[in-house]
């Protein structure tokens, strides 16, 4: 059993093959990571308003916000910078950017107003050891106003979140809108205060002054909220702040059985537009789960009356607004079944009220190659400027295109497909410039504008890279597609292949045969797309490849090859991984010895699968919050449709569990096949996961330690399920990397 109190260090030395070209120095491998960090990631980009300079020529500012991990402040810093662009309106004439870069502090939302003229910014900062949030408003060089909302009192936090969260101004620039969580009583315990002494009829006066703003006995109330990641949200309200007069209404008329969000000004700013959730009988988690029933809703603001825009049967999110202020375009996909699926893009006109299917789900990839819309979320402004187009970036099989779809055709074509490898991300489109991201996973994210050519001729689509970054030699990686041997064909989905990308060092030395690092995604319904990831990259550079399994189900590839895997987990997935990890081994070239495999969450549930059905292959495992044991997971996950769902059965919010479900759910479980596991195995569990609550991995290593397997557990307080915060991710990957440096013998 590994020990520690011996330095990591040591024993990899001791236990290292001298001839090995992996990097195993701690200190090295850290230096590498922390080169790597130093990429940054664009998170957000505006196009500003057109001028005309005094010699009659045109431009625009393009202001792009930027993550960056810093390691020394243990942060994720957000910075901003802007570039100037001088258009034809038809081609990019000159660009670059204006000034340096700069951070970005205590912002948790910000605004420019449609013309350019005004910004609102809705800050936290702490003052007397309390944070406080504060709605700013600025106009050119000053700051106009600044509402302190925590001491206003009329809602509670802001919602800064991609799923409710909005800060919107009105068309005519008077008022903004934005969500909050909705105010809550103050509360006392029924003995907080003091005896009081009093006659009866004095109290009872004393009482009734006090009932208007406290409540007794309510302080431990239980608040459902919407899970992993939106914890304390739970009853959002819409909220109007009339600018001129500094007075903030929360909006009432919406109806009480739905919580709003997503929400925008309506033509005319007569009302506003939003997404409302149902919540009852009860709220499930919402992050990474588009398919819980909610509708397009318009609130009238004279008259406070509510309506229901699109079914009252489905799933919706992403509206969004043409420039004409005429259609409203939308994702919208089926409730329950899978947490994620292939959406359908519809178009309700703001005149007719009439609703279109612009583009249908796709069940299988059509002759053109297009496999379907897969997005929750489309970019903050998504039409051409005739409001005849609409853009969409999502995955197509393992890559992330640039879609153009015509709304009056449905006809959609890739501006990327011909382009070079990599992934595309749309990060805004203004008056047709769009602003977009590039990368891969040997080339970290650059920052380009273009021009959206005219319908018919998207293939000449041209770029102009603002931010330049370079392809890092040193890793090679390729697609690899998979048909499953006739035995592993699914008889209700037949024919559906899926497929892999497979990283490599460049060089490898003659005759050195590489180590190999398979990992799954999670999800299951996700994909792992041709972009940059930092782990990736730097385990590449060490001396690994790495092979990422995009099995059957995942996104991208027709809703066919979705709803192939609900009912199969454990078996169908497991085998793809297992079945490209056997093609790629043949391709020669690699240490059939030293193959570890790591995964987070379903794809830490295929990694604890994979060494209980395969006992002898895999010789380290790395597992981030995995899903072990479906049967007792089914209770306290934040999203129980998950686990009936994928077990193979339908949910409703009534369902009664027999005892038949739960031997189904621990039957696709890989607590099942823990007892045939030699892997030693390290768990990374993130204490606040309200996704696969942290006793999963804690149920794995009891089983792992009783049966004398090699198992470490480390422990991310205030973590959830992503592990994401920059202590957690470069601790998690330090140790993950010499883990498997360990066991693999290297
Ligand atoms: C009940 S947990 C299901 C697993 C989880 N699915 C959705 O949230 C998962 O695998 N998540 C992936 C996306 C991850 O965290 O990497």
């Amino acid at each position: 059993m590994f020990s520690r109190r011996i330095p990591l260090y040591r024993l990899i030395s001791r236990c290292a093959v001298m001839d090995s070209k992996v990097l195993r120095e701690p200190a090295e491998i850290a230096q590498l990571y922390r080169d790597q960090c130093r990429f940054p990631a664009l998170c957000r980009a505006d196009v500003g308003p057109v001028i005309t300079s005094r010699y009659g020529g045109q431009y625009c500012n393009v202001y792009t916000e930027w993550t960056q991990r810093d390691l020394e402040r243990n942060e994720n810093v957000k910075f901003c910078r802007q570039y100037i662009v001088f258009h034809d309106d038809k081609s990019v004439v000159y660009s670059g950017p204006s000034g340096n870069c700069t951070e970005i502090k205590g912002e948790l939302l910000s605004v420019d107003s449609p013309s350019g003229e005004m910004k609102a910014v809705l800050r936290e900062s702490t003052i007397k050891g309390e944070d406080k949030q504060f709605l700013e408003i600025w106009h050119k060089n000053r700051k106009l106003k600044c509402l302190n909302l925590t001491t206003l009192n009329k809602h509670g936090k802001v919602y800064e979140d991609d799923q409710f969260g909005c800060m919107v101004w009105s068309h005519s620039e008077t008022h903004l809108l934005y969500v909050a969580e909705k105010k809550r009583p103050k509360t006392e315990s029924y003995f907080q205060g003091p005896e009081t002494g009093l006659l009866a009829d004095e109290e009872e006066t004393i009482k009734t002054d006090k009932k208007e703003e406290t409540v007794l006995g309510q302080q431990f109330e239980y608040y459902e909220d919407w899970g992993e990641a939106l914890v304390r949200k739970s009853s959002p309200v819409l909220c109007v702040l009339d600018i001129e007069g500094s007075n903030i209404t929360v909006l009432e008329g919406i109806p009480t059985n739905i919580s709003p969000g997503q929400a925008f000004w309506s033509p005319n700013d007569t009302g506003l537009v939003f997404v409302g959730w149902w919540h009852e009988p009860f709220r499930l988690g919402l992050k990474y789960c588009a398919n819980r029933r909610s509708s397009l809703f318009y609130v009238d603001l004279a008259s406070g009356k509510c309506e229901q825009l699109s079914s009252n049967s489905s799933a919706v999110c992403s509206p969004r607004l043409s420039p004409d202020l005429c259609r409203i375009v939308y994702l919208e996909c089926g409730v329950f079944g899978p947490h994620l699926q292939c959406s359908r893009l519809c178009m309700f006109d703001w005149y007719t009220k009439q609703t279109s299917v612009v583009v249908d789900v796709v069940q299988r990839a059509k002759e053109d190659g297009f496999t379907g819309i897969y997005s929750s979320m489309l970019s903050p402004r998504c039409w051409s400027a005739d409001s005849q187009r609409v853009l969409i970036s999502c995955p197509q099989r393992c890559r992330k295109d640039l879609l153009v779809v015509d709304t009056s055709t449905g006809e959609v074509t890739s501006l990327t497909s011909q382009s070079e490898e990599g992934s595309w991300s749309l990060l805004n489109i203004h008056r047709d410039l769009m602003v977009v991201s590039c990368s891969s996973p040997n080339c970290p994210p650059d920052l380009r504008v273009g021009f959206l050519p005219a319908k018919g001729s998207e293939s000449k689509m041209s770029w102009v890279t603002l931010e330049e970054t370079q392809p890092q030699a040193d890793i090679s990686w390729q697609t690899l597609n998979f048909s499953p041997p006739p035995e592993e064909d699914n008889r209700q989905y037949p024919g559906l292949d899926f497929n892999a990308i497979l990283l490599k060092p460049t060089e490898v030395t003659t005759g050195g045969k590489l180590p190999l690092i398979v990992m799954p995604h999670g999800g299951p319904h996700s994909v792992l797309v041709s972009e940059w990831y930092l782990s990736t990259a730097v385990l590449c550079k060490m001396g690994f490849s790495i092979l990422l399994v995009n099995y059957r189900g995942s996104l991208g590839f027709g809703q066919d090859n979705i709803y192939s895997l609900p009912g199969n987990i454990g078996t169908q997935d497991v085998k793809d991984v297992q079945f490209a990890v056997d093609s790629v081994l043949k391709q020669g070239g690699f240490d059939e010895q030293k193959i570890a495999v790591v995964g987070g969450s379903h794809g830490g549930f295929l990694a604890c699968h994979l060494i209980g059905q395969y006992p002898e292959f895999y010789k380290a495992c790395v597992t981030r919050n995995p899903v072990t044991n479906l049967a007792t997971m089914v209770g306290c996950t934040d999203i129980p449709d998950w686990c009936m769902v994928e077990a193979g059965y339908e949910y409703n919010t009534d369902i009664r569990l027999e005892p038949a479900n739960l031997e189904q759910m621990l039957n696709k479980s890989p607590i099942k096949h823990v007892s045939k596991v030699k892997t030693p195995v390290l768990l990374m569990l993130g204490e606040d996961d309200k996704r696969v609550p942290s006793k999963q991995g804690i149920e794995y290593y009891r089983a792992l330690k009783a049966l004398q397997v090699p198992v470490r557990l480390l422990w991310y307080p205030g973590n959830n399920h992503s592990l994401s915060k920059v202590d957690a991710e470069s601790d998690g990957f330090m140790n993950a990397a010499l883990w498997i440096i360990q066991h693999l013998s290297l």
